[in-house]
């Protein structure tokens, strides 16, 4: 059984669409370390899930990246949407960037099951340069960095409107992506295009090989 772990409703409606065979939701809230980037986020918070679950799990996190605030809210975005909401973040970008505000939204799924993976034959993998970078900036005791994490990063890119539709969640209403907000989209729409949609695919491809063929 795979544990999806995370505390938000949106995100399971998303994932289930992608992830095939036995997956459960994991409401747990693990501790997010601060960190200017996802990966060791989502990394961490991977090897806590898994010590507390003792099953495979998927960590996810996510951000908005605007291009003109130096990538702010990025890690802290559900701090920012929690105290000055996604609405604020809009008025803040019309007030102070030109037309077009561009923004990413970003996400970094974390695997860990207590294994040992195979490193990756290329160099320039992203993901394992990501990985790297989350055993680095880790602070946790010496037998908990050694668990294997794998990442899965996956972004798309859009610019800041005025709040529209009603869909989706989070800073869905103010990001559009060609012509269209986040909000304005079906799931299934929103999953073809976009960051968890694309770090989803990446996965769901790797585990397919992983558990076919032990
Ligand atoms: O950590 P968990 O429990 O998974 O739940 P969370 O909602 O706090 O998850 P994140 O830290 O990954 O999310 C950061 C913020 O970005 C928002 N967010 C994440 N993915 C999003 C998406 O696909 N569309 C819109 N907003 C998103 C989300 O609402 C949060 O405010």
């Amino acid at each position: 059984m795979l544990r999806y772990v995370t505390t938000n409703p949106g995100k399971v409606r998303e994932a289930l669409q992608y992830l095939e065979g036995p997956v459960e939701q994991l409401d747990y809230d693990y501790t997010e370390v601060q960190a200017a980037e996802l990966g060791p986020i989502a990394a961490h918070g991977a090897r806590e899930a898994y010590r507390h679950a003792g099953e495979p799990v998927l960590v996810d996190d996510a951000g908005l990246f605007v291009d003109g605030f130096d990538g702010f809210p990025g890690p802290y975005s559900s701090y920012v949407e929690d105290t000055l909401g996604v609405e604020a973040v809009h008025r803040l970008a019309e007030r102070e960037l030109d037309d077009p505000r561009r923004a990413a939204f970003r996400c970094v799924l974390a695997y860990c099951d207590g294994e040992g993976f195979e490193a990756s034959p290329d160099p320039v993998d992203r993901d394992d340069r990501t990985v790297a970078a989350a055993r680095g900036a880790e602070q946790g005791d010496e037998e908990t960095e050694a668990v294997p994490v794998k990442l899965f990063e996956g972004a798309v890119r859009g610019r800041i409107v005025p709040p529209r539709g009603d869909e989706g969640f989070g800073y869905d209403p103010i990001f559009e992506h060609e012509g269209t907000t986040f909000a304005e989209m079906s799931s299934e729409k929103k999953n073809a295009v976009s960051h968890r949609g694309r770090a989803l695919a990446k996965f769901g491809e790797w585990f397919a090989e992983r558990t076919e063929f032990p």
